[in-house]
């Protein structure tokens, strides 16, 4: 399966969203990271440099120059995705309103981690608890992975 050959994976922002600041997007993105780097033994390292990052991060909307996946969908729909390994880049469609640790709009970071799932070679989970269950069902404080989105990443990175 798709999986990184490294457990030591960088990532650059190619650009922000104008929702939040970019120390709100740093924060939250990073806090995702971290949920799968505490239960794996990756490591995550932000990048300046696009050339050398393993996923880039991309805020687009509509078409925007991706093959594999459709374009997005204005307000609503898709709110992201992200290529499988050794791709990983991750696209958050910026016809959202994305938010931080507030159930108005849809939150950023649990998105993230959403799609760092997926980056790191997560499918969908069925688990209505997973955050790897295919829709987002809301904002929760204090989010943590379910047993069903551990037991995923060990199976690939062990
Ligand atoms: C076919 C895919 C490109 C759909 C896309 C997705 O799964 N991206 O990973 C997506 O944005 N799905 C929406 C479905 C929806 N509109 O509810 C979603 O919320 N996925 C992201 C997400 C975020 C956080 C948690 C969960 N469970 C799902
Ligand atoms: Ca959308
Ligand atoms: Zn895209
Ligand atoms: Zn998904």
């Amino acid at each position: 399966g798709s999986e990184w050959k490294k457990v030591n994976i960088t990532y650059h922002f190619k650009n922000f969203s104008p929702d939040l600041t970019e120390a709100q997007i740093r924060d939250a993105v990073s806090r995702a990271f971290q949920l799968w780097a505490d239960v794996t033994t990756l490591t995550f390292r932000e990048t300046s440099d696009p050339k050398a990052a393993d996923i880039v991060i991309r805020f687009a909307t509509g078409v925007h120059g991706d093959g594999a996946f459709a374009a997005f969908d204005g307000p609503g729909g898709t709110l992201a995705h992200a290529f499988f390994p050794e791709n990983g880049d991750l696209h958050f469609d910026d016809d959202e309103t994305f938010s931080v640790g507030s159930e108005q709009d849809t939150d950023l970071f649990i998105v993230a981690a959403h799609e760092i799932g997926h980056s790191l070679g997560l499918e969908h989970s069925s688990d209505m608890g997973a955050l790897m269950y295919p829709w987002y069902l809301g904002y929760q404080h204090d989010y943590a992975l379910s047993q069903d989105d551990i037991d995923g990443i060990q199976q690939i990175y062990g």
